[in-house]
């Protein structure tokens, strides 16, 4: 049995865990370090992890960027030679990862998005041991347990999907509850516009995933010359890739923030 280790086991963590389990991982192969006491449901909670005392196979850092320096000394005395130490810690390189663990079988990274939980997520993958290609088999299909989750070839790679995909369900959940809230304020009930809402986005994605065709052309059959959404699309076009483009340099510059705090 290959055990796994979550220091720190909050939104983030306890959606992992809830995938994996979903996806029928057996609940003793996991245990969370949770300060609080917070029970994460269906696995073995601890405060600490000298409670915990165990030397996992997988450590699991998901705490926030801010600790990683606070916290680093203690995780690193239950890091041995046969430990993978996984990172979802946003901002902190492999280069900063590795001079803290320098111990480990391997040092991974992973952002993920939260539809992890229901299996649905996108988890992109970066390890400078890129050659140990057992690691890589290893992991593949317990990571693709949670969604989509692609080996990227640098650490550049890994940061542009992250972004894309990290972030985007409190993207997607601001769309939807803009839609809603114009719903309402064209007089629909609450809960009917949000469901309308969020069964319009779902179902677009959920058309685009099974076509797998253009989004110009998913856009084109939607859009009936000279009518309704050619009205709408003529306001949303201008506005919309320049400001994702903002949305996501915002994230970008934040994330080097991070990177430069956690260097101290
Ligand atoms: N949320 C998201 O969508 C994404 C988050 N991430 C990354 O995941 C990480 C966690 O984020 P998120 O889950 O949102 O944050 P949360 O605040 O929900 O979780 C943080 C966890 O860290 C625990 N913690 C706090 N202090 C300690 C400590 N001293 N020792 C051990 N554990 C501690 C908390 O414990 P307690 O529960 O007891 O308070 C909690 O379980 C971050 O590094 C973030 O960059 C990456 C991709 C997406
Ligand atoms: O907001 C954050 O910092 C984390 C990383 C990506 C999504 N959530």
């Amino acid at each position: 049995m290959t055990h796994t280790l979550f220091i720190g086991c909050g939104n983030m963590g306890s959606a992992m865990v809830a995938g994996w389990l979903m996806a029928g991982e057996d609940p003793a192969n996991f245990t969370a370090v949770r300060p609080s006491g917070t029970p994460v449901a269906g696995i073995r909670t601890v405060r600490t992890i000298g409670e915990a005392n165990m030397m996992p196979e997988r450590i699991v850092l998901g705490f926030k960027p801010q600790q990683l320096a606070a916290l680093a000394p203690e995780v690193a005395r239950w890091v041995t030679s046969r430990t993978t130490v996984i990172s979802m810690l946003a901002g902190a390189d492999t280069a900063t990862l590795s001079g803290l663990f320098p111990r480990a079988r391997a040092i991974v990274r992973v952002m993920p998005n939260l539809p992890v939980a229901v299996r649905r997520g996108v988890l992109p993958l970066y390890t400078i041991a890129h050659e140990d290609q057992a690691l890589q088999s290893e992991l593949q299909p317990w990571f693709s347990m949670l969604g989509f989750a692609p080996w990227c070839a640098s650490e550049e790679e890994f940061g542009a999907i992250g972004f894309v995909a990290g972030s985007t369900p409190a993207y997607v959940a601001r769309f939807i509850a803009a839609f809603a809230a114009a719903g309402e304020g064209r007089g629909l009930d609450q809960g009917l516009a949000l469901t309308a809402a969020r069964e319009a986005v779902l179902g677009s994605a959920w058309l685009a995933a099974a076509t797998g065709e253009p989004m110009e052309e998913l856009a084109r059959r939607v859009t009936s010359p000279n009518g309704t959404t050619e009205a709408g699309l003529k306001v949303l076009d201008p506005e919309l890739g320049d400001l994702i483009d903002r949305t996501l340099a915002a994230a970008t510059r934040r994330s080097a923030e991070l990177a430069a705090e956690i260097k101290g």
